[in-house]
């Protein structure tokens, strides 16, 4: 993934698995809820996010964006196992860099970009962030990932 791309976007939903879109478009909130409705055969839900973090998945750190940038080879490395055994939706804002064999379905969740221009303020992006952001949504970056991928 380009690095301006990974670092404008925080999050994807990857049975064999779900995932793709701008942050603040509500990727986290479905993905859980559909965890949690997913019944006796319960789905596996990994943040992208959380995972780095855990892990300490980064390799440098984007100045401009003020966010470090994630190591996408660890991230692959790191899931691969749990991929493998399917029923898992990946929430990442990107998907170019996940193998396709992973995936059944991925889904690109959109939202106005008034509404999203105040999550993301409320989330206390600063100017350039929120603008890149907003832009992103705009020119359907992320859709137009998904759809190559
Ligand atoms: N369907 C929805 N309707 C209204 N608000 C929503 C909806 N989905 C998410 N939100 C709200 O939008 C904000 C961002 O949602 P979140 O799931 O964290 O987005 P993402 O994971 O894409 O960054 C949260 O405050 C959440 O409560």
């Amino acid at each position: 993934m380009k690095s301006w791309v990974q670092s404008l976007l925080p999050h994807i939903l990857t049975d064999k698995n779900y995932k793709n879109s701008t942050p603040g478009v509500g990727k986290t909130t479905l993905g859980k809820e559909l965890t949690s409705r997913s019944g006796l055969k319960r789905l596996k839900y990994f943040n992208m996010g959380d995972l780095a973090q855990e892990g300490q998945l980064y390799n440098g750190y984007d100045e401009e964006y003020d966010c470090p940038i994630l190591d996408e080879d660890r991230v692959v490395d790191e899931l691969e196992n749990q991929m493998r055994e399917g029923g898992t939706i990946v929430d990442y804002h990107g998907c170019d860099f996940f193998p396709e064999r992973w995936f059944h379905v991925v889904f690109v969740l959109r939202t106005d970009s008034s509404v999203l221009y105040k999550r993301l303020e409320t989330r206390g992006y600063g100017e350039k962030k929120l603008k890149d952001n907003i832009q992103c949504e705009i020119f359907q970056v992320l859709y137009e990932e998904a759809i190559a991928f």
